[in-house]
């Protein structure tokens, strides 16, 4: 019986550690991103539906917002089309967008809400165009001083929680598609999904943001270095952008709008890490990149 009593006792030191974390987070949102280069096998897409669903029984509010840049890529080449990014963002067609949306809306948050609805009558999948979650305007980025006509891909102008609010209140998890729609006319816009998670957070009033991706978090010297970087300001962080590259920019763009919006700490973890989630927060050391505002006196005395 005391031996039983002791090797259990590792397992009680773990929830323990965690209290802190789950008495701060009670009752408050996370935004997830989970990216498509992320969703690595099935098995770690099961890993991932068991987090969030745990953190739902433990009190907090979890979103789900996806990704799926590989399987839109993988579905575009099927279809004979080419996959062509300027400025990290997909050049987007109209046709691409028909493919964008069929994979991200149709397979990728269908996928992903059947995984957490093997656990109960949770998740509900809705893109950016649901209830107006989601409005755009076309993003025309600038590349060497030049506005670049990148198809339909949206810029967002508003966010609109009603939706995933009413979901929240009433225990369910939101799953949620980065497609936004016009203010004006009939056009649906891809966004990238690392942007809309940072914007739903910061519109959700979100205690954290999550980003779930194929690396650790930020590395110091990428590709020279896998040195990550476990903790930075978002002033730190202002001042690394410009050199960062690909799929980092939005990433820790959007980590910055989030925390600049309200957004206590943003993350960058490694998806590819079964159950990274809880191993993110349930532990005191987390294991990738977080963001935080900047400290009172950065800020004029005020908390950002
Ligand atoms: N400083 C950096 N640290 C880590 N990864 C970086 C950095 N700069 C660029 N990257 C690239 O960003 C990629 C992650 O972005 P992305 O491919 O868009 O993933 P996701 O599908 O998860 O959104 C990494 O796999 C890496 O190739
Ligand atoms: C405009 C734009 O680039 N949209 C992205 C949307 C999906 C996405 O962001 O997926 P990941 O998070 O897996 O990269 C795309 O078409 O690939």
């Amino acid at each position: 019986m005391s031996t039983r009593k002791h090797t259990a006792l590792p397992k009680a030191e773990i929830l323990i550690e965690a209290l802190p974390w789950l008495t701060r987070h009670h009752g408050r949102t996370v935004v997830i991103k989970f990216g498509g280069n992320a969703m690595v096998n099935d098995q770690l897409k099961a890993a991932f539906a068991q987090d969030v669903v745990f953190l739902r029984h433990a009190g907090l509010r979890p979103v789900v917002v996806h990704g799926g840049g590989p399987q839109i890529s993988a579905q575009l080449d099927k279809q004979g089309l080419v996959s062509e990014f300027r400025a990290g963002l997909r050049v987007t067609t109209p046709e691409a967008m028909d493919v964008v949306r069929m994979v991200l809306a149709g397979q990728v948050q269908r996928e992903l809400v059947g995984l957490l609805n093997q656990h109960g009558p949770h998740a509900v999948g809705l893109t950016g165009e649901d209830a107006h979650t989601i409005t755009a305007v076309k993003h025309q980025p600038q590349i060497d001083g030049e506005l670049v006509d990148i198809g339909r891909v949206g810029e967002i102008t508003r966010i609109d929680t009603g939706a995933i609010e009413a979901l929240l209140d009433d225990g369910r998890i939101p799953v949620v598609s980065s497609i936004a729609r016009a203010a004006d006319d009939g056009h649906i816009y891809n966004v990238n999904a690392d942007t809309a998670a940072a914007a739903l957070a910061a519109a959700l009033g979100a205690e954290t943001l999550m980003v779930l991706t194929d690396v650790e978090g930020l590395y110091e010297d990428w590709p020279h270095s896998d040195e990550v970087i476990s903790r930075l300001t978002a002033s730190e962080l202002e001042k690394l952008l410009p050199e960062l590259a690909s799929g980092m920019v939005p990433k820790m763009e959007g980590c910055l709008h989030a925390v600049r919006g309200g957004v206590r700490t943003a993350r960058v973890i490694d998806g590819r890490v079964e159950h990274s989630i809880l191993l993110e927060i349930f532990t005191d050391e987390g294991i990738g990149t977080m963001v935080v505002p900047d400290p009172p006196e950065a800020t004029g005395g005020k908390r950002p």
